[in-house]
């Protein structure tokens, strides 16, 4: 099996670069907020998807959870989005380019509602909760398709394919990698399997691993949260038109600078806002 390490220089700078245009040129993210209590990882989720230069993101909230997401932002729009029914109107808007479910959006009814929905995105991150529910329900399996983007940690991709992930943990070169290929071809869309070691694979056999050890550990990244803004990277990414594979690579390695950047005591929230100081390291200029 070929991998292909993500460092700096495989990263393909100049796609993050914008072409002129309007905000819409650069894509509408879609990110789906649980109820009131559980809208922080949306949030956080949403912030990432902005930074990362998508032109718009809009939060889906349950009207019960409209004030509290509303008090708390600001360039993020919101719309009320009760129950999938709802969902498949919204996604009527074929601005919006990309979606991203699952981060505390619950595991009730209107959660598997929306994720029978989302599917109808063009392109869609499904986390978190999300791949509990996928782990549940054969029918949001069936309606995966290669624009789908599945980010299970090893607890979730346990839930999702029990018999991978203890193939993942096997004392071989490259197991972790071997299964996230096996869940691409099984699930028919990219697979990113996170943890210090993060692998990428899509359903076609490409297979790429971004190490975030030795001079890129980040430790500090095993912090509630990080990987509901990984998905909003990758959700911004996709929204711009970045091509799966692609969005998913360039998320890793940027989400692993950033904490690289901050250093210890990072907090996820802190994780969008480090992101201008990357990009102008990596000197992302207008395409
Ligand atoms: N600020 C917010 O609003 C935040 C909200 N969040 C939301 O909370 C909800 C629950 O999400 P969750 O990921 O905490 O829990 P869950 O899906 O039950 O799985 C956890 C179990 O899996 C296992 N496990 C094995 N390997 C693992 C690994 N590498 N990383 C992690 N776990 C691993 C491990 O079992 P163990 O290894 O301990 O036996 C563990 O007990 C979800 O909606 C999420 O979006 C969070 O995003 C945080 C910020
Ligand atoms: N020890 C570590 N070193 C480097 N990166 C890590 C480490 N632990 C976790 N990460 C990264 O942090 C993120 C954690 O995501 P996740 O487990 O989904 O947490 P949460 O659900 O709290 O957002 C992932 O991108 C993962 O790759």
């Amino acid at each position: 099996m070929q991998i292909s390490q993500i460092t700096r220089d495989t990263l393909d700078v100049t796609l993050l670069g914008k072409k002129p245009g309007h905000k819409y040129d650069h894509g509408h993210a879609l990110v789906l907020s649980g109820g009131p209590g559980k809208t922080g990882a949306a949030r956080m989720a949403a912030r990432g998807a902005l930074r990362i230069g998508a032109g718009a993101v809009t939060l889906g909230v349950p009207p019960a959870a409209q004030l509290e997401v509303a008090v708390q932002v600001t360039a993020i729009m919101l719309e009320r989005i009760p129950d999938g029914a709802a969902l498949a109107d919204v996604l009527k808007d074929n601005r919006i380019s990309a979606l991203c479910l699952g981060p505390a959006l619950g595991l009730g009814a209107r959660a598997a509602g929306l994720v029978k929905a989302a599917l109808a995105a063009p392109s869609v991150v499904l986390d978190a909760d999300a791949l509990t529910l996928m782990s549940q329900d054969a029918e949001i399996c069936a309606g995966l398709h290669p624009r789908c983007i599945l980010t299970p940690h090893m607890g979730e991709f346990a839930r999702l394919a029990p018999d991978l992930a203890e193939a993942a943990k096997a004392e071989r070169p490259s197991a972790k990698a071997w299964a996230a290929r096996e869940a691409a071809a099984r699930f028919g869309c990219v697979v990113l399997l996170k943890g210090p070691e993060t692998v990428i694979a899509t359903p076609e056999g490409h297979v790429r691993r971004h190490c975030a050890t030795h001079d890129r550990a980040t430790p500090w990244l095993a912090t509630a949260g990080a990987g509901d803004v990984l998905a909003g990277f990758i959700t911004g990414l996709l929204a711009r038109g970045i091509d799966p594979l692609e969005a998913a690579s360039m998320a890793a390695w940027l989400h692993a600078e950033a904490a690289l950047t901050h250093g210890p005591g990072l907090i996820a929230e802190d994780l969008p806002d480090l992101l201008p100081q990357v990009l102008r390291a990596l000197n992302v200029q207008a395409a």
